[in-house]
């Protein structure tokens, strides 16, 4: 017999992203969803669920208490809500969270299966019941570097990261798009001018930057710029993004306290819509070749595709252009530096709202349905 889940935020991007990867996958033929909202109990379930009924309110205890699988994409404001007081009562279902909130907490998994399977498997025999998805970068940078960190070859790393519009949310990918419109409407006379100065363009380029654009989203111009801070400041430099991929690279990893991997970085909004790239700087435990290297990250996952290192190749398919809208995570620019044998360069790209968001929840809940 199929068992019920429960989606809540199922029409958000996220949301949007999960459903539609669960429907090219056909896991709607192995549960009986049902559908809450927090702003429309009593309307009608989503189409593309037959026979789904209708929504139900996404606040409602007694109703989200009757399911064995709770999955929530509709963000860490409801998490907090609703999350303790369903525990509260003695919910001891399944909660599978896009939202950050229930991370770090020491009775929560960071899922991420093509890297710590072992992980998800061990926490659902010893009874773990909340499985979070990781923060896009990291999981997107673990999916591209696997290989090295899972075989515990990385003693420390630096990831620069060029994370795109998406991971603000729907609103700022059209407040960039927005922004890039008011920037060509502003020119588009002397663009059509073949003879006009590049320098009077660039003068009212940055004039509309500095004065004409709508920013109320990101707070500041993000096109043709960039913001290096991404999300909260923790108040001793760090961002709160930059401190993720230390303290969720070894959760993820399961790493002990004599074990972990040093993480640290810049985090950087740029324009790109919805893949977040990052360069990195590993300092690798031992001195591997660099075929090797490129053996063990190919291996590792098969959604990991291996660049190889020239100009070509590069520009070709290690792009945000390249790698969105697909599951492949190309990473690339695999060299060692002049700092030493040990130290190498890579450069990775993912789509932030596929493995960055929805496929490892999508994964996890097959994994809990003994579907894989
Ligand atoms: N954005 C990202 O890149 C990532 C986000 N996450 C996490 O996922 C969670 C959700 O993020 P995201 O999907 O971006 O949030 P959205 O803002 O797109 O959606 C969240 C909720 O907003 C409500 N909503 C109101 N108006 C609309 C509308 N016009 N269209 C669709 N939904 C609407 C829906 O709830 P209802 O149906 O109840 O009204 C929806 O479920 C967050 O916790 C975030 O941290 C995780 C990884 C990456
Ligand atoms: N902070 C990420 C998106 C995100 O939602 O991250 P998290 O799931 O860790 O809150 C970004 O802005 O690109």
């Amino acid at each position: 017999m199929n068992s019920s889940v429960g989606f809540v935020g199922y029409r958000g991007m996220v949301g949007s992203v999960l459903m539609h990867r669960m429907q090219e996958e056909g896991d709607f033929a192995h549960l009986d969803p049902v559908f809450f909202s927090t702003s429309n109990a009593g309307g009608a379930a989503p189409a593309f669920a037959d026979g789904a009924g209708t929504l139900k309110d996404a606040y409602d205890l007694d109703e989200l208490a009757k399911l064995p699988i709770i999955v929530t994409a509709q963000g860490g404001d409801y998490t907090s809500a609703v999350h303790s007081k369903l525990r509260a009562r003695g919910w001891d279902g399944l909660w599978m969270d896009a939202a950050s909130t229930l991370r770090m907490n020491d009775n929560s998994i960071i899922v991420l299966d093509p890297v710590n399977r072992d992980v998800i498997d061990a926490g659902l025999a010893s009874g773990t019941r909340d499985f979070v998805g990781g923060n896009c970068t990291v999981s997107c940078m673990l999916m591209g570097l696997g290989g090295l960190f899972s075989n515990g070859l990385v003693e420390w790393g630096t990831a620069m990261t060029y994370q795109a519009a998406s991971g603000g949310g729907a609103r700022h990918m059209r407040e960039l798009l927005t922004q890039f419109g008011d920037i060509n409407a502003h020119v588009s006379a002397e663009l059509d001018d073949p003879a006009s100065a590049i320098l009077e363009i660039d003068r009212k380029v940055l004039a509309a930057q500095r004065g004409g654009l709508d920013a109320t989203q990101f707070g500041v111009p993000l096109a043709g710029s960039l913001i290096p801070w991404i999300d909260a400041d923790l108040g001793n430099g760090q961002s709160k993004e930059e401190w993720k991929a230390g303290v969720e690279t070894n959760k993820i990893l399961g790493t002990t306290e004599a074990g972990r991997v040093i993480m640290d970085g810049l985090c950087v909004r740029i324009g790109a819509m919805r893949s977040h790239s990052q360069a990195l700087t590993l300092k690798l435990t031992e001195d591997i070749p660099v075929a090797e290297i490129e053996k063990l990250l190919a291996e590792n996952n098969e959604w990991a595709k291996v660049v190889p290192n020239t100009k070509e190749a590069t520009v070709d398919a290690l792009t945000p252009v390249a790698a969105s809208g697909t599951l492949d995570i190309p990473v690339g620019r695999i060299r060692k530096m002049e700092m030493g044998p040990n130290y190498i360069s890579a450069f990775t790209v993912g789509d932030q709202l596929l493995w960055g968001a929805a496929e490892p929840l999508r994964r996890m809940l097959a994994i809990a349905q003994g579907r894989l």
